[in-house]
């Protein structure tokens, strides 16, 4: 049953060449067809409808034949109300008939998506972070939606045409029990209608093709340029006359197309109009001389007439078959292929889980890295602008034999020049890569042993730019700990020095923000974030400190709220402030990759190395460090157990 196809994405023109990955792979056919293992009864049900749909097709025009023969023509009244009762009632079958067969098929074709987009819904969720930095999302959530909904749409028009193979079958046997030469003659004449059917259904098909290629170009288009960003982008660079003369030429294409589609339609309609015809020409003149020479009488050419009727719906069905299981096989493929990505990070069976409300210590064991292949992490059908050279290509080690301890409770500070590799070991800290070699351990566990519960229990991040859903305030912050009351909310929120902001809305906690709503400044959405964090109350924190450059007044406010949010949590912090590294009861300076000194910061001033060069610098930059804090803030409080903040091992 394997099958190996050349194909373009179903959505795509045959011109739009399709990089990579355009082959169904061996093994698709077998694989679709377990899909429908849970549905076996549907099928068998579904079978069954289908035979019987195919005999009241093929019973009708015998009734009719009955009628005239042996009523009209022998002026039998009997015989005349009794076939055109039987007719009625027939058709009254017939529809029900295809009413249930549109339901058992609509489960089935629905039953088997449910369960294919479930399963990759799920798979595409636990793949690792460097899996969405790599993927368009545009292109991603095609794949799972609307290519899953081809899928459907072309299985279903598969399975009508194995109701339409039926009747054709039946139909031409009953033909050549009727008159075998009208039969012949009607087969002779069935390629003499498919073959221009096929060719426009072609026409048709290749320009849906761009009719979708366009129409996802405008909308992408559409998507970029009329979200926040991408509208004030446009407004203060843009150039107006050009960008409507681009959106013109979009819709015009647009609209050509439509037109041709729209008369290549009619064309087939009147095409299927026109053969009918002449097909039912040929057989009224063909049975005609015979009824007249007594071959068969008038009730047999009007059934074969009817039967004829029958016969060119299914037949045109049938036409597209191969198409259709085409497009049917290559959805699937293009879904498999997503499910057959390995998530570079998984859950080893039988992970444990660390201790709860106990702030562990963090070590960093001999750690190398470099950051994985597009090929190891994702697919190349998910990303325009991937080179082939990518697919393997190998980045240099990005940490190089890292080893450092932070005992719990306690603040090591990352500093270093840019892309020495200190966001790297963040990631590292929350296991969004794994290393090459050597070893992560949270308190005393190797992470890749640990479940992802456990880690995601123990380890909250805080990142620069912090991500809001549009949603209100209070899903936002619930995001973190569901279960949380109001009282709660407000506590983090008052630790976090946001609460006087959100006391201040109109709408309070239910004020909607994120990217459309209420636009909080960087420092009021990094304490939102601390707030969460908060919330959700780990006993490690991995923080990367905003470097944009906040008012004093904010930056304060930014400052007290991580001396909460860090107090008694053991946490590494990217540091751009000059209070929070003299804070840090350890500073790792990061260059290249490794840690080139170490020690708190008068230790490391006396050293006189790279860290007393970039402390230097920061008071001649201060941008680079934020502001020069004059005077600084004193940490004076004594840490407090884990488990004070709110109970909830903060
Ligand atoms: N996904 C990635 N794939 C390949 N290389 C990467 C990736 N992310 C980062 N790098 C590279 O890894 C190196 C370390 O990056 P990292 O972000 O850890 O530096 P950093 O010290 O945090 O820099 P900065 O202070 O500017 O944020 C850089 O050379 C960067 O270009």
């Amino acid at each position: 049953m394997d099958v190996v196809l050349n194909f373009g994405a179903p959505t795509k023109s045959d011109d739009d060449p399709d990089p990579w990955g355009n082959r169904v792979r061996p093994g698709t056919v077998r694989r679709v067809l377990a899909y429908f293992r849970p549905h076996l009864g549907l099928v068998a049900l579904f079978i069954a409808i289908a035979a019987l749909e195919a005999a009241v097709v093929i019973a009708t025009p015998l009734l009719m034949k009955e009628l005239i023969d042996g009523g009209i023509l022998k002026n039998d009244f009997g015989v005349v109300i009794l076939m055109a009762v039987l007719t009625a009632a027939l058709a009254v079958v017939g529809a029900l008939l295809s009413l249930f067969s549109a339901y058992v098929s609509a489960r089935m074709g629905e039953g088997v998506t449910y369960d294919l987009r479930v399963q990759a819904i799920d798979h595409v969720r636990s793949l690792p972070v460097a899996f969405f930095t790599r993927t368009q999302t545009g292109v991603l959530v095609g794949r799972l939606h609307t290519e899953l909904i081809m899928a459907q749409q072309s299985f279903g028009h598969l399975l009508m045409s194995a109701t339409s193979a039926v009747t054709v079958l039946l139909v031409l046997a009953e033909m050549f029990y009727l008159s075998w030469l009208v039969a012949v003659v009607t087969l002779v004449l069935i390629p003499l209608f498919v073959v221009p059917w096929v060719y426009v259904g072609r026409m048709i098909q290749k320009r849906t093709g761009r009719l979708m290629e366009a129409n996802a170009g405008l909308g992408g288009l559409l998507h970029e340029r009329f979200n926040v960003q991408g509208a004030m982008l446009s407004k203060l660079f843009g150039r107006p006359d050009e960008e409507m003369a681009d959106y013109r030429d979009r819709s015009g294409k647009i609209r050509d197309i439509g037109v041709s589609i729209s008369i290549w339609g009619r064309m087939s309609f009147a095409m299927m109009a026109l053969m009918a015809s002449i097909a039912t020409a040929v057989v009224y003149g063909i049975g005609g001389g015979l009824v007249i020479d007594g071959a068969f009488q008038l009730g047999t050419l009007i059934a074969i007439a009817t039967l004829l009727g029958r016969l060119l719906g299914p037949i045109t069905q049938l036409s597209g078959l191969q198409e259709t299981a085409q497009t049917v096989v290559v959805s699937f493929s293009r879904i498999f292929e997503l499910l057959d990505l390995k998530p570079l990070i998984q859950e080893r069976p039988g992970a444990g889980e660390l201790e709860k409300d106990v702030a562990p210590d963090i070590e960093f064991d001999d750690v190398t890295f470099r950051y994985p292949t597009a090929n190891e992490v994702s697919l190349a059908s998910l990303e325009h602008l991937r080179t082939k050279r990518e697919n393997e290509e190998l980045s240099a080690d990005v940490l190089r034999g890292i080893s450092f301890q932070a005992p719990a409770g306690t603040l090591t500070a990352l500093v270093g020049p840019s892309g020495a590799g200190k966001s790297t070991i963040t990631h590292l800290v929350s296991r969004l890569y794994d290393p090459n070699s050597g070893t992560v351990r949270v308190g005393g566990s190797d992470l890749r042993d640990l479940t992802f519960d456990s880690l995601r229990e123990t380890i909250g991040v805080v990142s620069q730019d912090a991500y809001l859903f549009h949603d209100t305030i209070r899903e936002n912050l619930l995001y973190a700990r569901p279960t949380a009351t109001e009282e709660e909310l407000i506590e983090a929120c008052k630790g976090a020095q946001i609460w006087e902001l959100i006391e201040s809305l109109p709408r309070g906690f239910d004020t909607v923000t994120g990217d459309r709503g209420y636009r909080m400044s960087g420092g009021e959405k990094q304490r939102l974030a601390i707030a969460r964090l908060l919330l959700k109350a780990p006993t490690v924190v991995v923080l990367d400190e905003a470097t944009a450059h906040l008012d004093s007044e904010s930056e304060a406010a930014v400052q007290r709220a991580l001396k909460t949010a860090l107090r008694s949590r053991t946490s590494i912090v990217i540091a751009h402030r000059l209070s929070t590294i003299r804070e840090a009861d350890q500073i790792l300076v990061i260059d290249g990759g490794t840690v080139r000194e170490r020690g708190t910061h008068d230790e490391l001033l006396a050293q006189d190395g790279l860290y007393a060069e970039l402390y230097r610098t920061q008071f001649a930059n201060p941008d680079r460090f934020g502001p020069k804090p004059e005077p600084e803030p004193e940490i004076d409080e004594e840490p407090e157990p884990v488990a004070t903040f709110m109970g909830h091992g903060g």
